[in-house]
């Protein structure tokens, strides 16, 4: 699926129509989408787009922020919250919310960077439109391949406001090292003019860039929707390549896991040529793995493989 250029290679990621369920037709592009992807674009979700640009705005000025402001959006889960640019990642730095579905959560956000009462109110509105469609798109995603669960009702949701201080310097080099995400999940409001966000086509391994598409969201799986999918759905590997000269900003939002609770696979994923790939596992030592093995693309999961493949 997907466009795919003369000799062969895939070159577009599939587009999702979000007005065209529930239709059996997009379901099917749905789960071919998870399975061949991990990755896509959706176009017509509930989101305004005045809603996203006024977002923009107030992301844009809480990255211009001096620093000593940023610093004090801290951690709530580890790596929750800013991360100044670093020797690795230099081009890079970001804000981080956890979890976008308490409003307390989302106010004090807003207090650490002194929000003014109108920002506070875009970034609350957002966040529970955003949290409102990962829900939306996680259950579409199991009902895709035949599952009718009401999963994702009570997951965290957290997001990193991303920016990219790309300069006619740093034109070719890497704005964030190739990873997957951890969680299940992420929507993506990627920057509406910069491009530079690369996906891997998990056949050849080649890069294939995103374009920007002003309007849309674009839809990423995470390590988790592998571990729940029994390895059926893919953990796109992405990263994010400096382009050109401009400043990029986006807002990824995650859905993470059950919060305390082990995500597994369902048993309807499992049987003798499909054996039980992984234990089951909490979003937060999943999280713990990664940071403590530093295995960023996805690698980690080797390590919760069931023993025997039972
Ligand atoms: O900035 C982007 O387009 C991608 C960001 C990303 O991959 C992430 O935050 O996990
Ligand atoms: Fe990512």
């Amino acid at each position: 699926m997907g466009d795919q250029d003369s000799i062969g290679i895939r070159t577009n990621i599939p587009v999702i129509d979000m007005q065209k369920f529930p239709d059996s037709g997009e379901y099917e592009k749905l789960k071919e989408a998870c399975e061949e992807w991990g990755c896509f674009r959706i176009v017509n979700h509930k989101i305004p787009l005045t809603l996203m640009s006024e977002m923009k705005t107030v992301v844009r000025s809480l990255l211009d922020l001096p620093m000593e402001i940023k610093n004090r959006n801290t951690d709530v889960i580890a790596g929750s919250g800013y991360m100044a640019p670093t020797a690795v990642n230099p081009l890079y730095e970001g804000l981080g919310l956890y979890d976008l579905g308490s409003p307390l959560a989302v106010r004090n956000f807003c207090a650490q960077l002194d929000a003014s009462p109108h920002q506070n109110e875009i970034i609350g509105t957002y966040a529970k439109a955003v949290n409102d469609l990962a829900i939306d798109i996680g259950r579409k995603l199991t009902e895709s391949v035949g599952l009718f669960l009401d999963l994702f009702k009570d997951w965290p949701c957290q997001f990193r406001i991303n920016k990219y201080n790309f300069t006619p310097e740093s034109v070719g080099s890497s704005g964030v090292q190739i990873h997957t995400d951890s969680g299940f999940l992420t929507i993506l409001q990627d920057d509406e003019n910069v491009g530079g966000l690369e996906v891997m086509d998990k056949y050849s391994g080649q890069f294939v860039p995103v374009d920007p598409w002003p309007g849309t969201l674009l839809v990423n799986l995470g390590d988790l929707a592998t571990v729940w999918s029994n390895g059926r759905f893919c953990n796109v590997k992405h990263r994010v390549q400096c382009k050109e000269a401009s400043i990029r900003v986006s807002i990824a939002s995650f859905l993470l896991g059950p919060k305390g609770g082990a995500i597994e696979a369902p048993q309807e994923f499992v049987d003798s040529e499909h054996p039980r790939l992984y234990v089951p596992v909490t979003y937060e030592d999943y999280r713990k793995t990664r940071l403590s093995t530093k295995l960023q693309a996805g690698e980690a999961l080797e390590r919760i493989r069931t023993p025997c493949n039972s």
